[in-house]
């Protein structure tokens, strides 16, 4: 369990070529903004989109949210130039589209280390082609930088010629072996976006199955939908409870001596107690970024 888990539960992709959705950034409450170069902007506005991003970003006015910059793929015209410029940007983490390969992920991390990024800056990886997936383990350990895998289901679809059912039925493989290979390297998963936005009801559902498959949190295409992610992947007031509950009277069983104890008739032994502190810590972090959960 990382120490300090860093709220992730709502990730708004915009166009970068978009300087109102930029601007808008600044005051809506997602706690990872995704600012797009790849397939948000159109070819010809590729390089406008740049520099709309660097006027952007050192403007500022972004608070603690973490800003991740998406580059255009290696094989593109864009790529080389979109991963030069990121490195030199104030983001966090720069996002790799289309990620099929450990390999892959060490040239743009070559690219990044010649153009001056600091080791801090991490880099994600889209996870949404076949072979990606296949790969996920690989990619995962490609390098240090390496934080964080966002599927992406919608190219995943395209390539798996599988369809958008409620139930998710078709992704269930590939969004588990994504899950598998990231928690087995320590790293932050974020799911799919949801392209309806006109079905609240099936978004809400969507991120409740993000929930239970144990997503971070849910890319997202429009600001009307943060406060349901943002809902569904907090802990809950009667989790955190719970969580402070059994955390204290599992202190107090280990004072007697004692490794295991019921609370409430159910079982708690030391391992509950670690995604106990780790929802606190979470609830935490989100109070401190936006000063209610
Ligand atoms: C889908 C949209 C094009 C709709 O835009 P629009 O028609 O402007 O929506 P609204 O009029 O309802 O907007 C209301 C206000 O909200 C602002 N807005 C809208 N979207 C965003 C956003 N994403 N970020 C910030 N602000 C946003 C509008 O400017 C309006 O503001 P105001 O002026 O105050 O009224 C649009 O939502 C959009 O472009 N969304 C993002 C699309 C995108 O980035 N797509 C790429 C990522 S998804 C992907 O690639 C999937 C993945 O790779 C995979 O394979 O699965
Ligand atoms: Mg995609």
């Amino acid at each position: 369990m990382p120490a300090d888990p860093r709220p992730r539960r709502s990730a708004l992709y915009m166009p970068g070529s978009n300087p109102r959705a930029l601007e808008k950034a600044r005051d809506l409450p997602c706690d990872v903004i995704i600012m797009d170069l790849e397939d948000a902007v159109a070819p010809d506005a590729k390089e406008a989109a740049r520099e709309a991003v660097a006027a952007a970003l050192l403007t500022g006015g972004y608070g603690g949210r973490e800003l991740v910059l998406r580059v255009n793929g290696l094989d593109t015209a864009w790529g080389y130039a979109d991963l030069a410029f990121a490195a030199g940007q104030p983001v966090h983490a720069v996002l790799l589209p289309k990620v099929e390969s450990a390999d892959a992920v060490r040239r743009a991390d070559a690219v990044l280390t010649a153009h001056g990024a600091p080791d801090e800056l991490a880099l994600w990886c889209m996870m949404e082609t076949p072979r990606g997936v296949l790969a996920a383990t690989g990619i995962a350990g490609a390098s240090p930088r390496v934080a964080g895998f966002v599927m992406g289901t919608s190219d995943l679809a395209k390539d798996l010629h599988c369809l958008h059912t409620p139930d998710r039925l078709p992704f269930v493989t590939a969004l588990g072996l994504c899950l598998l290979a990231a928690r087995a390297h320590g790293l932050a998963i974020l799911d799919g976006v949801y392209l309806d936005l006109g079905d609240d009801e099936g978004f809400a559902a969507s991120c409740r199955q993000g929930v239970e498959f144990g997503f971070d949190g849910k890319s997202l295409i429009h600001p009307k939908t943060i406060a349901t992610a943002n809902a569904a992947f907090a802990p809950s007031e009667a989790a955190i409870a719970w969580a402070r509950r059994i955390t204290a009277a599992h202190a107090a069983a280990e004072a007697e001596g004692k490794g295991v104890l019921l609370v409430d008739g159910k079982l708690v032994e030391a391992l509950h107690v670690a995604e106990a502190k780790r929802l606190v810590a979470l609830a935490e972090r989100i109070q401190a970024l936006h000063g209610s959960a």
